[in-house]
């Protein structure tokens, strides 16, 4: 369990022009340039990665994309391939997002040939998935995870899992102010981290990382990082704020 280094990531979603993105992250890399015990990344929009790419590129904070298309190349107006997303200093892209999946008709098998296209092209996925409110008051949490699970990472690999993160992000949770009780977050990472050990064995199991996501804020983040399956957290609005994103990466 130790080995897994915790793992703080901002989704800036579709926030920021190129200039404020990069006023952000420069203030970002200035308030974290102590922090060694904690991964960072954040992720803004298209249009602002190469220009945060420069201001991040000498320091600890690593660049990650919000989606992704599973092709290198062609015809596919107003989309981007895992290639470019490299040559522009992404190592992690964020997939499956609830919000992809609600509004831009982003399903389990979109999401699975992502996260193949991204590993292929060594990116490191961060694999989203959660619940939305009817699914746990009908007490279907637990097989609607099972479910994005086992149709998203199939025919994956254990080299292609390896590189991945795994995002629990409960829908009625983000950006409500709602967040998810340590204990139940705990409850589905742990159960996030089961089937990962039935499908790909105990060692891969014990080593891929679990964020939460859903209203992380400083005042939240250090009880929700005391639980023992939790790894990080995937922040969106609290990260939008170089100060407030300090802070949660401050958690210790
Ligand atoms: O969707 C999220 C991160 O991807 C969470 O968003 P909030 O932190 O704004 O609730």
């Amino acid at each position: 369990m130790g080995e897994r280094k915790p793992f703080i990531a901002g989704n800036w979603k579709m926030f920021k022009t190129a200039r404020e993105a990069m006023e952000t992250a420069t203030a970002l890399v200035n308030r974290v340039s102590d922090v060694t015990g904690v991964e960072v990344m954040i992720a803004p929009n298209f249009t602002a990665l190469t220009a945060v790419y420069d201001v991040v590129r000498e320091s600890a904070v690593r660049l990650g994309a919000q989606n992704l298309f599973w092709e290198a190349e062609g015809a596919f107006t107003g989309e981007t391939s895992p290639n470019m997303l490299r040559d522009v200093g992404c190592r992690y892209v964020i997939i499956g997002h609830s919000e992809r999946r609600q509004y831009f008709g982003e399903t389990d098998q979109t999401v699975n040939k992502k996260i193949k296209a991204a590993v292929e092209h060594g990116l490191a996925p961060i694999f989203c998935v959660g619940e939305t409110e009817n699914d746990r008051e009908a007490k279907k949490t637990f097989s609607v995870l099972d479910k994005q699970v086992q149709n998203g990472l199939k025919d994956l690999r254990s080299d292609d899992v390896a590189m991945l993160v795994i995002a629990y992000e409960p829908v009625w949770a983000i950006g409500t102010g709602k967040t998810a009780s340590r204990e139940q977050v705990q409850e589905v990472h742990n159960f996030l981290r089961s089937l990962i050990e039935k499908k790909y064995g105990n060692e891969l199991a014990n080593s891929i990382r679990i964020q939460y996501g859903g209203s992380v804020k400083p005042n939240n983040i250090k009880a929700l990082m005391e639980m023992p399956d939790v790894d990080g957290a995937l922040v969106g609005g609290a990260s939008l704020d170089a100060d407030t994103f300090s802070k949660i990466i401050h958690f210790q």
